[in-house]
């Protein structure tokens, strides 16, 4: 899994909280590491590897029901932009696979990509994917 925003946002406990025997005093600022809820093998059979068939008819996504898979975050300060987000994501890459034919650089084959992470506020590829479109629709 390779969430945009790996500690979403920063929040904070409005009052003292217990959350499984730990005391979360009012005040603290809370972080959460989805980034390391999707590494997490008792969570996930081999979060290593893009997999992305792993959620087909798994009833699994993210619209902050599953724990396991929030990358919008969830419950009341969940991302606002999801709907909009998930609309547009799907058009543009509807779009891009549709008009156009997509070549990696350099010949290297879709297995030999590097997956790797630069971490920073947001999650970025390590080394950034270069490919090379080719215009089929007219
Ligand atoms: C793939 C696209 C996007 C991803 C992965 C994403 C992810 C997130 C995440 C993880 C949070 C923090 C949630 C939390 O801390 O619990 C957030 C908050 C937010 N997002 Fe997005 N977002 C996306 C697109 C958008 C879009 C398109 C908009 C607006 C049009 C938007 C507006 C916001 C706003 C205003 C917040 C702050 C909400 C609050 O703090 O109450 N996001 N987003």
């Amino acid at each position: 899994m390779h969430p945009t925003l790996p500690l979403l946002l920063p929040h904070k406990a409005s009052t003292d909280a217990n959350f499984c025997g730990f005391t979360v005093p009012k005040d603290s600022q809370v972080l959460v590491n989805v980034w390391a809820i999707g590494r997490d093998p008792s969570i996930w059979e081999n979060p290593n590897k893009f997999m992305p068939e792993r959620f087909l008819g798994s009833g699994i996504d993210v619209k902050g029901r599953n724990f396991g898979l929030i990358p919008f975050g969830a419950g009341r300060r969940i991302c606002p932009g999801l709907p909009l987000a998930n609309r547009m994501l799907h058009l543009m890459l509807g779009s891009l696979l549709n008009a156009f034919d997509w070549k990696l650089e350099g010949g290297i084959s879709p297995s030999e990509i590097n997956m790797e992470e630069k971490f920073g506020l947001s999650v970025q590829m390590a080394e950034p994917l270069q490919t090379i479109p080719v215009l089929v629709l007219e």
